[in-house]
């Protein structure tokens, strides 16, 4: 017979899937007003408190597996039903044999806190409200530290304060790894902002369903690595549910590349811009449209006195070529280092270029003229505007705090607005369409905020579109892509060190076409 510790109940859960799990359009990230009505709808078909006791023994074996050789474990529980699932995961690590401190900020209201916090003492933890949050003094490196502070209950609109607060600010100083239940508390689950404050966590295990917040904004600096347990019960998705756009969400997305292929057959691509001074930017665009593989590509400067491109590769034009047949087959990417010349040639390219792109100047020139919007709406086929989020807040006429605050409510009004597909920039970018669909993107990292890097992207996403794929699947595939090939280049070298744009290129034709 055993002399060890009980095993512990492990309530019959699925296992914690890793990320990259998912349909081919993306994982559903779901907002906090859905989850709070899948949760009840859930929850009436399952004896009581079982949503609690799978989400707790989920977070207990998910920390066992991340923190393998952790002696002890400090658990800091909020008192709503993210300190439930806490206090679920604490009765299981005890019974695993770790040696368990609990902080409990209050003593719960709800009837699962309260039945979890009832389980906890029964196994005998001893767990009592209020007090100063102390860790173990002999906390160490291996051991574990449980965030179930604050979850989706957390009201965004005020600062954590007294005892949640103080604890926050221990979790600010600890040598170990944080492990979120749910969220890192503090973050807010639809747009990714913080409530004056947030944990920052290396690992979040995500509950029931995954949340906008913690790919976009301040989510990616807090979030660490994002896990995630459905509980049993996945939240169904609809087709204007934000979509996480990863490596399985892109795969098998590349254009084609046949034997027969020629340079003919690749798409012809036309970069705009180049004003003098500023014939950079539209060098950088057009190299990237050639690592991307289009057929033929034009870089166009406005000012004839623009040092023409350096690449050997590169057909230098004026804008006058971009007209009849040309711009008939041509896929478009105006405004990289365009200056305000780009404003007066963008009506013939709204309604001559079947496929377009505005960046940069193009996106100012339509942000101060109403008769280019309405332009831009009236077109028939697709367009793409890839602003970052001060361009994104003149094309909205509201500040970027605004757009920051909440980017995918951001980039939606944008699509409406323009009737165009868009990509807002920034950690996290998020798209959308004007049909409602939208997509976070789950690559990049900081690596990418240096200069020249926006105009490879236009080009990038130009590049892949001038190939023949639909503009949605090119702007997504562009948008992960351009981040992927930014995480390789950080993983041969670690963070910290800027990206240059003629570096990223290079990147970018390195990455796999999986
Ligand atoms: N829905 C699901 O998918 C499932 C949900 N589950 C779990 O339940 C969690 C949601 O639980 P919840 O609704 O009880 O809210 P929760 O996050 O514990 O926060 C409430 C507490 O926080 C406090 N508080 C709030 N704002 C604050 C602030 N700014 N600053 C300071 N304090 C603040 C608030 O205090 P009060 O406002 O009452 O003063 C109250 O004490 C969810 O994240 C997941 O972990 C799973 O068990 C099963 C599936
Ligand atoms: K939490």
């Amino acid at each position: 017979m055993s002399s060890g510790p009980a095993a512990p109940d492990w309530p019959a859960a699925p296992q914690a899937l890793p990320r990259h799990q998912g349909p081919a359009e993306g994982l559903p990230l779901h907002d906090s007003a859905t989850l709070r009505r899948w949760e009840a709808e859930a929850a009436r078909g399952l004896p009581p408190h079982a949503l609690m006791a799978r989400a707790g023994a989920a977070v207990a074996r998910l920390g066992r597996a991340l923190a393998p050789h952790a002696r002890q474990v400090w658990v800091l529980a909020g008192a709503g039903n993210n300190g439930g699932d806490g206090l679920v995961a604490a009765r299981l690590l005890q019974a695993a044999g770790l040696r368990v401190r609990v902080w409990l900020a209050a003593e719960p209201a709800s009837g699962d806190a309260r039945w979890a916090l009832a389980q906890a003492r029964a196994a005998g933890l001893a767990v009592l409200p209020g007090g100063p949050p102390q860790p173990p003094a002999d906390l160490g490196p291996d051991d574990l530290v449980i965030d179930a502070l604050l979850g989706l209950g957390l009201s965004a609109d005020r600062a954590p304060a007294g005892p949640v607060a103080a604890a926050m600010d221990a979790l600010d100083r600890l040598p170990a790894g944080i492990l979120a239940v749910d969220l890192p508390s503090g973050l807010i689950a639809d747009t990714g902002g913080c409530a004056g404050r947030a944990v920052r966590a290396r690992w979040t295990l995500s509950l029931l369903g995954l949340k906008p917040g913690l790919w976009t904004a301040a989510g990616r600096d807090h979030a660490g690595a994002i896990w995630h347990e459905d509980l049993g019960a996945p939240a169904p998705a609809e087709a204007t549910t934000p979509r996480l756009l990863d490596a399985p969400a892109c795969a098998g997305r590349w254009p084609q590349r046949p034997h027969a292929a020629h340079k003919g057959s690749q798409g012809d691509l036309w970069a705009v811009g180049g004003a003098a001074g500023l014939s950079g930017a539209i060098e950088l665009a057009a190299r990237a449209g050639l690592a991307a593989g289009a057929g033929r590509i034009h870089a166009v400067r406005l000012d004839p006195a623009a040092a023409p491109p350096s690449h050997p590769a590169l057909m230098s034009r004026t804008p006058q070529a971009l007209q009849g047949e040309a711009l008939a087959r041509a896929t478009v990417v105006a405004g990289c280092g365009g200056g305000a010349a780009i404003g007066a040639w963008l009506p013939a390219l709204i309604h001559g270029a079947p496929r377009l792109l505005l960046d940069a100047d193009a996106l100012n020139a339509l942000a101060a003229d109403p008769a280019l919007a309405q332009a831009l709406r009236l077109r028939r086929t697709s367009a793409v505007l890839t602003p970052h989020p001060l361009e994104a807040a003149r094309l909205l006429g509201c500040t970027t705090e605004a757009v920051q605050a909440d980017r995918l409510a951001a980039v939606r009004q944008l699509a409406q607005r323009y009737g165009a597909m868009v990509v807002l920039k920034g950690s996290g970018s998020v798209l959308a369409a004007p049909d409602g669909r939208c997509a976070i993107n789950a690559s990049g990292n900081a690596a990418l905020a240096s200069g020249g890097t926006g105009d490879v992207l236009a080009g990038w996403i130009g590049g892949l579109w001038a190939q023949g794929l639909d503009a949605w699947d090119a702007l997504r595939l562009g948008v992960w892509s351009h981040g992927a090939a930014a995480d390789a280049w950080q993983a041969d070298r670690g963070p910290g060190q800027p990206l240059d744009a003629l570096r990223l290129i290079e990147a970018l034709q390195d990455l796999p076409r999986r």
